[in-house]
């Protein structure tokens, strides 16, 4: 069949996003794969898929994949550029929408600017939701977060990295580095997204703060590898900060691939994510 798609992206986290409510779309986390890669595919590290949705408060449903073809439960960078699809492609007028995915309910909205804000919903700390087996593990607390020792085992030696956890619909293992430019990123990237205590993997941040309003970040996503960009994964470093004392809202957030505006007035409250959505071509390809 020939699939149309619009490649996109936002702040350099790229996608491949697909109209499901016009096209019929069946496809296998092989295929999904094959269509993300970079040399044989279109390439992506995620394909997002536009669906009418069955819930009468919702305007679509949004589903994710990673480039490793596992569908997953949520993406910040993927919404915002969802929200621009939509309204590109005359699937709505509404420049607030109410979207469905697989963990909830969020809310972009484009903004006069060309950028998008999207209500991530608020972040979930229960270890037994992100999901975090904190078996073995004595949590420390500080501020009103709690640092989980994970060890790594690197080439032999045994090191151990505080981490924040927690989920914005999908998992977060955050820590704070000196210098983002000289974090071990790939190295315990991989280390951090397969650790024994996550049975699903987790996406592994590296924040550094440069200020109480500003950090940089890079993000080892699970299914993904080190994108320029993760949406979720500025989320949750913000939100991971302001709980450790060491941030105050709003953050701005300098990934590699541009920059993103995080709000979060605290415990229970939804997450605000801001930051630009660019389509940058329209294709066919035979799958
Ligand atoms: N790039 C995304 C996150 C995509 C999903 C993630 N890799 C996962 O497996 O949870 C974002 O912008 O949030």
């Amino acid at each position: 069949m020939k699939l149309k798609f619009t490649k996109m992206h936002g702040a350099g986290n790229d996608f491949v996003v697909i109209d499901a409510i016009n096209q019929q779309i069946d496809f296998t986390p092989a295929q999904w794969k094959a269509l993300a890669d970079r040399r044989f595919g279109v390439g992506a590290d995620q394909l997002l898929v536009v669906e009418k949705s069955t819930n009468p408060s919702c305007d679509f449903r949004y589903r994710i994949f990673n480039n490793d073809g596992g569908e997953v439960e949520q993406c910040g960078n993927g919404a915002r550029a969802f929200a621009k699809f939509v309204a590109e492609k005359g699937l709505t007028e509404r420049r607030s929408i109410a979207v469905e995915t697989m963990s909830g309910i969020i809310a972009p909205r484009l903004e006069e600017d060309g950028s998008v804000t999207v209500d991530m919903g608020a972040p979930v700390f229960d270890p037994a939701l992100v999901p975090f087996d904190t078996e073995g593990l004595q949590g420390q607390p500080e501020g009103s977060d709690t640092l989980w020792p994970l060890v790594l085992e690197l080439a032999g030696e045994k090191e151990t990295v505080p981490v924040s956890v927690l989920s914005m619909g999908n998992p977060h293992a955050v820590q704070v580095v000196p210098d983002v430019d000289t974090a071990p990123v790939e190295l315990t990237g991989p280390l951090i997204e397969h650790h024994a205590h996550f049975p699903n993997r987790v996406n592994a941040g590296f924040m550094q703060p440069v200020s109480r309003n500003h950090i940089r970040l890079r993000v080892f996503e699970r299914g993904a590898g080190e994108t320029l960009a993760c949406g979720t994964g500025a989320c949750a470093a913000v939100v991971a900060g302001i709980r450790r004392g060491l941030l105050d809202s709003p953050v701005r957030v300098d990934a590699r691939g541009g920059e993103l505006s995080i709000a979060w007035a605290g415990e229970g409250e939804p997450v605000y994510l801001t930051g630009p959505a660019v389509t940058v071509f329209e294709g066919e390809i035979t799958v």
